[in-house]
């Protein structure tokens, strides 16, 4: 059976993201950038592994009936959990969707929760769900902590959990609205969009990468100035996004959380017609 447009679009989102290029320091079809163990072909795989995930995300976000939200990421916690073992599967052991499996379940469950409540804001949706969420997770000690954990101990930094909690304030006001405004082909306005994101994310991928938090700043220096260069749609931008990608190479870096907010972004570009 074919799937449903909900679910088509989130393995939509998974394959525009990838194809975007050039990304710094991400996978894209030309360059695996700082991901050694992984290609394009990888996240073709794991794309498409992941639709009887959505396809349950979607299900429980449509049935979904009750006064408390928080039940209904309740139900799709260990479908995810599931999932990232499906991903493992499928890409003979490499994390390429781990972030994405989390965050875009959560969007795919409360779009579906949507379409049957229509009077429900697809983002206020997110915050019930994802209520009490960090300190839930993150407020004990773990024997064997995530990069995460770690983040949030060291630095006090929730990561794609406080992200979750908050109600994905980067896709709603500033990622959403930036690509809708956007123009130029399709490649161009979501690497825009993707570097709009940097500019104010903080990414734990990057952090962990780096090993120091100063380099949250510093990355959102350098996306602030491909945009004001001109962006995808400039020379100058692109001539800059090239230097980047190497030094993100040489430097081992990776924006591994911008890419999944851009995922995101673009799964619901893609709901509301904006792409
Ligand atoms: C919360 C998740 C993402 C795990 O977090 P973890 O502490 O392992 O790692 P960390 O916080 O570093 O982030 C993991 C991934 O999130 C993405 N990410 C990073 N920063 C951000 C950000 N600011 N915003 C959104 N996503 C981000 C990146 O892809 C990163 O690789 C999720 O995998 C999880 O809940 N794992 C526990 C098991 C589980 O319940 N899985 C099912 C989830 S439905
Ligand atoms: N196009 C992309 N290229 C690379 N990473 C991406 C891309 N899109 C999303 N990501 C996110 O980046 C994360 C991978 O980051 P990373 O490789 O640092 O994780 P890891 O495999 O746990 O760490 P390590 O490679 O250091 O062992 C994935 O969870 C994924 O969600």
């Amino acid at each position: 059976m074919a799937a449903s447009t909900i679910t088509q679009n989130a393995v939509k989102a998974l394959l525009y993201e990838v194809t975007t290029c050039p990304k710094p320091g991400l996978v894209d079809p030309v360059d695996p950038g700082s991901h050694k163990d992984m290609d394009v072909f990888t996240f073709i795989d794991s794309s498409l592994s992941l639709e009887p995930y959505f396809t349950f995300c979607e299900q429980a976000g449509s049935a979904f009936n009750g006064s408390d939200l928080r039940e209904l990421f309740e139900k799709l916690r260990p479908r995810g959990i599931q999932a990232e073992k499906e991903m493992l599967a499928a890409t003979h052991g490499i994390n390429t969707h781990k972030g994405a499996i989390f965050s875009l379940g959560i969007f795919v469950g409360a779009e579906a929760y949507v379409q049957k409540h229509p009077d429900q804001d697809v983002f206020a949706v997110i915050r019930q769900m994802c209520r009490g969420l960090v300190k839930h997770d993150l407020g004990k000690a773990s024997a064997a902590p995530t990069a995460g954990e770690k983040q949030y101990r060291k630095y006090g930094l929730g990561g794609a959990r406080a992200m979750a909690e908050a109600g994905y304030p980067i896709i709603e006001d500033v990622a959403l609205p930036f690509l809708a405004k956007s123009t130029g082909t399709t490649n161009q306005r979501l690497l825009d969009t993707l570097m709009k994101i940097a500019t104010q994310a903080a990414d734990s991928t990057l952090i962990k990468r780096a090993g120091s938090v100063t380099v949250v700043k510093w990355a959102q220096e350098q996306a602030q100035h491909f945009l004001d260069l001109g962006g995808a749609k400039s020379q100058a931008g692109m001539a800059f996004l090239a230097e980047l990608n190497v030094t993100f190479k040489e430097k081992n870096y990776s924006l591994g959380g911008c890419a999944d907010l851009l995922i995101s972004t673009i799964f619901l570009a893609l709901e509301r017609g904006i792409l």
